[in-house]
Parts: C-alpha cells; sequence; structure tokens
C-alpha cells in the first residue's frame, strides 16, 4: 500500500512519528512535507496530499497540524476526498469501516505521539464495511455535484 504523508509547522513533530512509525511497518510513504517548524499554510499540504490520491499515486493519506480540524476542512473540499479528525480509537476504526475515509488528519497540539500512532493502526487495519454504508457514500459524491 502506498500512502501520503504531510504536515503544517504546526504537526511537523507528529507527521515525523507516524512517518517513523508506518516505515517501520515497510509501509511505502510519500513525504510531501513540510520538513520544518518554520510557518507554512497548511491548505498547501492539505492539497498535495489529496490530489495525489485522487490522481492515483497513493491510496491512503495522513494529514498533522495544530488541530487536524483545518487540514481536514481543506482536504474535504477535494472531491473524493473523505477526511477525518481523528483523536481516538473507536473514531479511527469507525470512519474506516463506516466513512471508508481516505485521509486521517491528526492534531500534534491536541493527540499525544503514542495515541496518534494507534490511531494510525487501528484507521490502516480496519476496512470499509459496504452494505448500508455503501449509499451513504455515495450520497457524499452526490453532494460532490452540488445537486443540493
Ligand atoms: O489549521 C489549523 C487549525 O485548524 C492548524 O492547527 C494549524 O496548525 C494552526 O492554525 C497553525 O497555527 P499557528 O498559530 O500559525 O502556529
Amino acid at each position: 500500500m502506498k500512502l501520503a504523508i504531510a504536515c503544517d509547522h504546526g504537526g511537523f513533530s507528529l507527521k515525523e512519528a507516524v512517518k517513523k512509525y508506518l516505515l517501520e511497518q515497510e509501509i511505502e510513504v510519500e513525504d510531501f512535507g513540510c520538513h520544518s517548524r518554520e510557518s507554512v499554510d497548511f491548505p498547501d499540504y492539505a492539497r498535495k496530499v489529496g490530489e495525489s490520491i485522487m490522481a492515483g499515486k497513493n491510496e491512503l493519506g495522513i494529514l498533522c497540524c495544530g488541530t487536524g480540524i483545518g487540514m481536514s476542512i481543506a482536504a474535504n473540499k477535494i472531491k473524493g476526498i473523505r477526511a477525518a479528525v481523528v483523536g481516538d480509537v473507536f473514531s479511527a476504526k469507525a470512519t474506516r469501516e463506516h466513512n471508508n475515509s481516505n485521509v486521517l488528519c491528526l492534531g500534534e497540539r491536541v493527540t499525544g505521539e503514542g495515541l496518534a500512532v494507534l490511531i494510525v493502526e487501528t484507521w490502516l487495519q480496519a476496512e470499509f464495511l459496504g452494505g448500508r454504508h455503501e449509499k451513504r457514500v455515495g450520497a457524499i459524491g452526490e453532494l460532490e455535484k452540488h445537486l443540493c
């Protein structure tokens, strides 16, 4: 599996920790930056990850910022991206099983490194359940077509 990862300055340390974990699991990671604590704008990085997924270059993405919220708002503007801010293990599993989320957003100023890695592990191991959720995820796609 190929995974895209990125952060802003507020999520830099967490991105590095998550990346280290992923590489230890022998998961192929494409790192879109940033690469330091120098202030940057998170939408630029959400865009890089979202576009790489929609172009088929990566299957899933992980975005880290201070809260995870700005990254998720930005990533969800890209058609086909279902980004979820997650701060607990239950939601990590549910957002794959029910929402088929393809981007996980984490907040370094909110979630400790140990929990964040557990969230990543849980999110990657969970699978979309389909069934009744298929129709609902499809309805999200309809919203992207501006039908309402
Ligand atoms: O966008 C965010 C909040 O949703 C991220 O947490 C950013 O990392 C944060 O806004 C950056 O804030 P800073 O004061 O410029 O470090």
